[in-house]
C-alpha cells in the first residue's frame, strides 16, 4: 500500500489517499484502485443558488425538488404531463402526486418535452427521479445534450433493476451516455418516505458514486439539520440494496396481508431477507458491510413495518387475495419491487445463490403460486446454518467494471 502510494506521489493528507484507503477497507470487493486513474467530475458547484434540473414529477422527484426549493436553491421539475406543468406553475401544488403540500416558490415546473441542449448545459445539477424501466430512453434523449466537459453533477434515486437486461442504473448510464458519465454518477438510498420528508421529519440517508469528490458534492447539496448525507465508495453495493429490499418488503406484507404477526414479520422476512440480500450482494461483488447501512438494514427495516411503503402495500394486498394486476391497476403509483422480482430471480439462478423469500415472491408474482403456500414452504424448509457468505466471485460486479474501464 505505502509502496504505491509513494509511486503515485500523492500528499498522505490529500483526497486520493482517504480515497485509496477507503476503497481498501470498505467498498465493494471489485473496486477499482481510484487514484490510478483520472477521476471524471462534474462542473464546479456555486456555494449556494445551484441550478437544479430534477426529472420526474412523482413523489419522489417533487419532494426532492421541494427539500432543494426550501434551500434556496433554483429547481426546475420536469414533468412529462402539460396539464401538471401547468397547474404546478399557477399554484405550486402537484395535481397526482403529495397533492395537499404547498411547494416552495422556488421550483418551475418544466416539460412535457425533455429540456433542450442549452437548458441542459446551464444547470449544475441533474437529478434523476424516473423508475428505473423508463430511465434508459430518457437518457438516450438527454445524452445528445451533455456536454462531456462541461458535466453537471449526476444523481439517481431510483431502486430497480432493469428487466430484459437484468442492469443495475450504473450500467444503464454506461450503455447510454459512456463510462466517463457512469463513473461520475452518485446514487442516494436509503430510509426516505417522500411525504415524511416535505414534512422536514429527521431523514438520513446514503450517498454513493465511485468518484468520492462527487458523493460530497451530493452530500453538501442535500445536506440540512433535517436530512443527513452519509458517503460512501460502493455504489454498486448502494443500487443492489435499494432494489433488494423492495422485494423482501413485498414479502413482509404477504405475511401481514395473510394474518402473521411480528415474529413472522421480524424475523422469518426483515431478518432472514437481510441474510439473503448480503448473500445475493456479496455473491455479486458488493461490500457485505454495505447491507448494514442506511440504504440496507435501514430502508429494509422502514420499508418492511410500514403500510406507507407501496411494495408493502401491494405484498399486503396479495396476501389479503386481492390479484396482482389489480392491484398494480389502482395502486397509483410506482412498486418498484414488483419488476425488480424479475431481474433478482435470474441474478440468483445465474449465481447460484440460496434466496428461498425472493424465489418465493418470484413465484407468488409471476407463477400464481398462493402466498399461503408460499410462507408455509418457507417454514418447512431445513434447518441450516444462519449466514453462510457466498464466496466473492463477483461476476456481474466485475463485468460492469470492465465495461467501465476498471480494471479488475
Ligand atoms: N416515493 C418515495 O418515497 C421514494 C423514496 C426513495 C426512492 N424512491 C424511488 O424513486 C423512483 C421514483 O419513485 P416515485 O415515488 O417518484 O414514483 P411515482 O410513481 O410517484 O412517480 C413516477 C414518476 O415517473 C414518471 N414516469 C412514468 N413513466 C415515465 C417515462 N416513460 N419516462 C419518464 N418518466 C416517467 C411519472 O410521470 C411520475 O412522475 C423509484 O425508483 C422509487 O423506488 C421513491
Ligand atoms: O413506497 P416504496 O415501497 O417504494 O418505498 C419508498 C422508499 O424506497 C422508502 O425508502
Amino acid at each position: 500500500m505505502l509502496t504505491l502510494l509513494t509511486r503515485v506521489r500523492i500528499h498522505p493528507r490529500s483526497t486520493f489517499t482517504r480515497q485509496a484507503f477507503r476503497v481498501f477497507s470498505n467498498a465493494s470487493p471489485v473496486s477499482p484502485l481510484p487514484f490510478r486513474f483520472t477521476m471524471p467530475t462534474s462542473k464546479p458547484q456555486p456555494e449556494s443558488n445551484s441550478k437544479v434540473l430534477i426529472l420526474g414529477a412523482g413523489n419522489f422527484g417533487s419532494c426532492l425538488a421541494e427539500h432543494l426549493g426550501d434551500s434556496d436553491h433554483r429547481v426546475f421539475l420536469w414533468s412529462r404531463e402539460a396539464k401538471v406543468v401547468e397547474h404546478f406553475n399557477l399554484h405550486h401544488k402537484n395535481t397526482k402526486y403529495l397533492t395537499e403540500h404547498n411547494f416552495s416558490k422556488n421550483i418551475t415546473a418544466v416539460g412535457p418535452d425533455l429540456p433542450d441542449g442549452d437548458f441542459i448545459n446551464e444547470m449544475d445539477v441533474l437529478l434523476f427521479a424516473i423508475p428505473t424501466q423508463f430511465l434508459r430512453e430518457n437518457l438516450t434523449i438527454l445524452n445528445r445534450s451533455l456536454h462531456k466537459t462541461n458535466l453537471p453533477l449526476l444523481i439517481f434515486v431510483n431502486k430497480g433493476i432493469e428487466i430484459g437486461t437484468d442492469a443495475l442504473t450504473l450500467e444503464i448510464i454506461a450503455d447510454t451516455c459512456g463510462a466517463e458519465v457512469a463513473k461520475a454518477a452518485t446514487f442516494i438510498s436509503g430510509p426516505s418516505f417522500a411525504k415524511e420528508i416535505v414534512r422536514r421529519r429527521p431523514t438520513s440517508v446514503s450517498v454513493a458514486s465511485f468518484t468520492e469528490a462527487e458523493a460530497n458534492k451530493t452530500s453538501d447539496l442535500f445536506h440540512q439539520p433535517h436530512f443527513r448525507c452519509y458517503t460512501g465508495s460502493d455504489p454498486i453495493g448502494i443500487e443492489l440494496s435499494g432494489a433488494l429490499k423492495n422485494v423482501y418488503a413485498i414479502a413482509a406484507g404477504m405475511s401481514d396481508g395473510l394474518g402473521y404477526e411480528n415474529n413472522t414479520r421480524a424475523t422469518v422476512i426483515i431478518t432472514r431477507g437481510l441474510a439473503e440480500m448480503t448473500c445475493i450482494g456479496t455473491a455479486y461483488g458488493a461490500s457485505p458491510l454495505t447491507f448494514l447501512g442506511l440504504a440496507g438494514v435501514g430502508d429494509l427495516f422502514l420499508t418492511c413495518s410500514s403500510s406507507s411503503s407501496r411494495n408493502y402495500t401491494v405484498g399486503y394486498r396479495l396476501g389479503q387475495g386481492e390479484p396482482l394486476q389489480k392491484i398494480i391497476a389502482t395502486l397509483g403509483s410506482v412498486a418498484e419491487g414488483v419488476s425488480t422480482t424479475k431481474g433478482v430471480k435470474r441474478i440468483i439462478d445465474k449465481l447460484g445463490v440460496n434466496a428461498p423469500i425472493a424465489e418465493r415472491v418470484y413465484e407468488v408474482l409471476y407463477n400464481d403460486k398462493a402466498t399461503l403456500t408460499a410462507v408455509r414452504e418457507l417454514m418447512d424448509l431445513p434447518p441450516s446454518r444462519e449466514l453462510d457468505l457466498p464466496p466473492t466471485a463477483g461476476g456481474p460486479a466485475k463485468q460492469l467494471m470492465e465495461k467501465l474501464g476498471y480494471p479488475v
